[in-house]
């Protein structure tokens, strides 16, 4: 299978079979009737059997592109596909394939984790209610709540909560999940837990595709990213191309920063700047052996030369302008 390139703004530019894709759009675009675009010209690739982090900061349209995805709302213009199938047209076919978490069901406290997802089965009207039992008991199997099925879900633990509302997304067998913000408002330990338990599904070859505005979610748990800042896909693809499409920085420890500025200039590196002894630039093609031969020609005392790598936060920095919660 191969990767998806990263887009710059927006377009996937590689060309992928589509049957590969567990979600594609084109040009997916939501315009509210206040005027405000939401989701613009989104182009989401998908590979099936990935763990895809939809990750951006609040109000970045991660949410309504995943209810546009859903057919929860329909789109102002453009076109996606879910699992192979056109939507709308496929969904009779393959929302039944495709568990979803946006607003979390609406748990009854008294009742049991048990009961509850007994009430959620019996309001499928496509199942059979006789094989009811066998399927409550694999949904709690897979999320690890087979134990405490009969305690009331109010003395559930946050991430017990948020593992019953999975179970739920899980009631049928789903070759994709797509999951909003699943570890919003976890302490540690739930977060620990809802994690774990993705990468569980993942294992078993579903596709999951979970929101975030946590990086270090994404890092931990994710082999794909999407990137969203005001309404476009900044970004998409693997972790690994989007590390290796980070700029590279040279940057010089001198007693002269002016002169080695003004020659990190003239090689043709950018966006340079000074500050202390410390001089720093934008390589782009230029090769970092050059950059220290032309300081030593044009008699800079180096005290210390090093290429550095943004990291990936400070990418998505650049990317969206904003910073990214890096804990949890
Ligand atoms: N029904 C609506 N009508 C008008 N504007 C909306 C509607 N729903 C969302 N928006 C606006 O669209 C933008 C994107 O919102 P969205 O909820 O998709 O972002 P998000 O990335 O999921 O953020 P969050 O994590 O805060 O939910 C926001 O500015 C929001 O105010």
């Amino acid at each position: 299978m191969s990767s998806p390139a990263f887009a710059d703004h927006g377009t996937v530019q590689a060309v992928r079979d589509p049957a590969e894709l567990a979600i594609s759009s084109a040009g997916l675009t939501k315009r509210f009737r206040s005027g405000q675009v939401a989701v613009n010209a989104v182009d989401l690739a998908v590979p099936a059997g990935s763990v895809y982090g939809f990750l951006g900061p609040n109000g970045s349209g991660k949410t309504t592109t995943i209810r546009l995805l859903l057919g929860l709302i329909g789109p102002t213009s453009g076109s996606h596909e879910l699992l192979g199938e056109p939507m709308p047209g496929g969904s009779a076919r393959v929302l039944p394939r495709v568990g979803a978490l946006v607003e979390g069901p609406a748990f009854h406290p008294y009742l049991s984790g048990r009961a509850n997802l007994r009430r959620l089965d019996a309001a499928d009207r496509t199942v059979d209610p006789a094989t009811a039992r066998v399927r409550i008991d694999a949904a709690l199997d897979r999320v690890g709540l087979r134990a405490a099925a009969e305690k009331r879900y109010r003395h559930y633990s946050l991430g017990m909560r948020q593992r019953l509302a999975i179970a739920g997304a899980l009631l049928r067998p789903r070759d994709l999940l797509i999951l909003d913000e699943p570890t919003n408002g976890l302490d540690p330990q739930g977060t620990r837990e809802v994690r774990t338990l993705l990468g569980t599904l993942a294992a078993t070859g579903t596709t999951v595709v979970l929101s975030t505005h946590l990086l270090s979610e994404v890092e931990q748990i994710c082999t794909h990213v999407g990137v969203m800042h005001l309404g476009n896909l900044v970004a998409q693809g693997t972790l690994s191309e989007l590390r290796a499409r980070s700029a590279a920085r040279a940057e010089v420890e001198t007693p002269t920063p002016e002169r080695a500025a003004a020659t990190l200039r003239v090689l043709g590196l950018s966006d340079v700047s000074s500050a202390g002894g410390q001089v720093s630039a934008l390589l782009g093609d230029v090769e970092p052996e050059k950059v220290v031969a032309a300081l030593v020609h044009a008699d800079v005392p180096v005290r210390g030369f090093a290429v550095r790598r943004a990291g990936l936060e400070e990418m998505f920095v650049q990317l969206t302008g904003e910073g990214f919660d890096v804990s949890g």
